[in-house]
């Protein structure tokens, strides 16, 4: 059946009413169908490898060749009647849990930095580095806090740097961005090396990028038997942060450490336990139980014990580790504007690539 000019309007004014945010593959995908219907197949001149929002735009526009004004405007209709309110009251759309990208709560001595983006599998946001920043440094210096632990709501732990935080252009451009993102990952970085109290990773899921490097500053890693740990930098361009540069040849030794950090290999929970990664592996139907207990548990023990046998552990170690992140963070500062890195990430947005 055809749409008409009113059905169009119509969705075009049921998109301004969709009460959850569609996505930014589906958005691109309506975009590209309304000038196509508007428009006819597109006829702007392609915007530069800087301009990611733009460009992204042209390479879904394009992406649609000559599909008639009249089968455009018909799947613009389709496509907005899928993603209407009735449909998204019908629970055929997820809603997430709380509002709040970072959710910090305090019991029994245990405090827990929940990464609480689940529809974005807990990517991490500018603002949510900053938060998880002051949480530890508020954690660090609070009398009723023994542990802390970082985890994820939802079925990833996290995927990692959110690679839409380099796509919105201040004045300063792509150098600004890259220069402020690197100071903003030596402070958040050097945070951890630095944490007094333990700290805990509990990896409930899939772990992309930042959220595997850290793991080498934790104190213990528990994670699911449905946790993965991926380090993709080569193939975002990017290269080893976190510290991993040298956290990773030491806990694993050089040449499983190459296989991670250089050729993206994945690995599987048992196989970051064998490497030395992780601590111990649960299955997943008994995670959370068995962990929160253990966890209770360890938070009952003398806490000045804990904190100065931490010290002793990690004293001789943290001057260099903070040489080594000041060094990663400016080598990915040089990444970031690269053609390589920047080819990734439209590649990403424009979903022309998924790990
Ligand atoms: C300033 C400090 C910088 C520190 C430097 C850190 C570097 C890193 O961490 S490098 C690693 C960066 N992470 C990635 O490259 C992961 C990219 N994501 C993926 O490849 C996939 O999304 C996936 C494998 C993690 C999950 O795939 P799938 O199960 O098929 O789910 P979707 O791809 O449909 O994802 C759902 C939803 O979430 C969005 N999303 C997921 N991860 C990210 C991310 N890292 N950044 C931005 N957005 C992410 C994804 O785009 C989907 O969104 P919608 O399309 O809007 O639904």
């Amino acid at each position: 059946m055809r749409a008409s000019q009113k059905d169009f309007e119509n969705a075009m004014n049921q998109v301004k009413l969709l009460k959850k945010d569609p996505g930014n593959e589906v958005k691109l995908k309506l975009y590209a169908l309304y000038k196509q219907a508007t428009e006819g197949p597109c006829n702007m001149p392609k915007p530069g490898m800087l301009d990611f929002i733009n460009k992204a735009k042209w390479d879904a526009w394009n992406a649609i060749g000559s599909l008639p004004k009249e089968t455009a405007r018909k799947n613009y209709v389709d496509l907005v009647s899928s993603l209407s309110p009735s449909s998204e009251s019908s629970g055929r759309v997820d809603k997430e849990p709380g509002s709040e990208s970072v959710v910090i709560t305090s019991e029994d001595g245990i405090t827990k930095i929940m990464l609480n983006r689940p529809a974005q599998k807990n990517a991490i946001t500018i603002q949510m580095y900053q938060e998880i920043l002051s949480a530890l440094e508020a954690t660090s210096k609070d009398d009723n806090s023994v542990i802390t632990v970082l985890t994820g709501n939802g079925d990833y732990y996290s995927s990692g740097n959110d690679l839409t935080n380099f796509t919105n252009l201040p004045p300063g451009g792509i150098e600004e961005v890259a220069k402020t993102g690197s100071i903003l990952l030596r402070d958040f970085v050097d945070c951890f090396i630095d944490f007094p109290k333990p700290l805990i990773a509990v990896v409930n899921g899939p772990a992309v990028g930042i959220a595997v490097t850290l793991l080498g500053l934790f104190d213990a890693v528990y994670a699911s038997d449905r946790a993965t740990f991926h380090t993709p930098f080569t193939q975002l361009g990017q290269t080893a942060e976190g510290c991993s540069s040298y956290t990773f040849p030491k806990i694993m030794g050089p040449a499983k450490a190459i296989e991670m950090l250089i050729f993206g290999k994945k690995l599987t929970a048992h196989e970051a336990c064998a490497q030395g990664l992780v601590t111990e592996v649960f299955p997943d139907s008994t995670f959370q139980k068995e962990v929160w207990a253990r966890l209770k548990a360890y938070a009952k023990l003398p806490p000045n014990a804990m904190r100065i046998s931490k010290e002793l552990i990690r004293h001789n170690e943290k001057e260099k580790l903070h040489a080594v992140n000041a060094e990663e963070s400016t080598a990915l500062q040089g990444r970031w504007l690269s053609e390589e890195c920047m080819n990734a990430i439209i590649n990403f947005l424009s979903r022309k690539s998924k790990l």
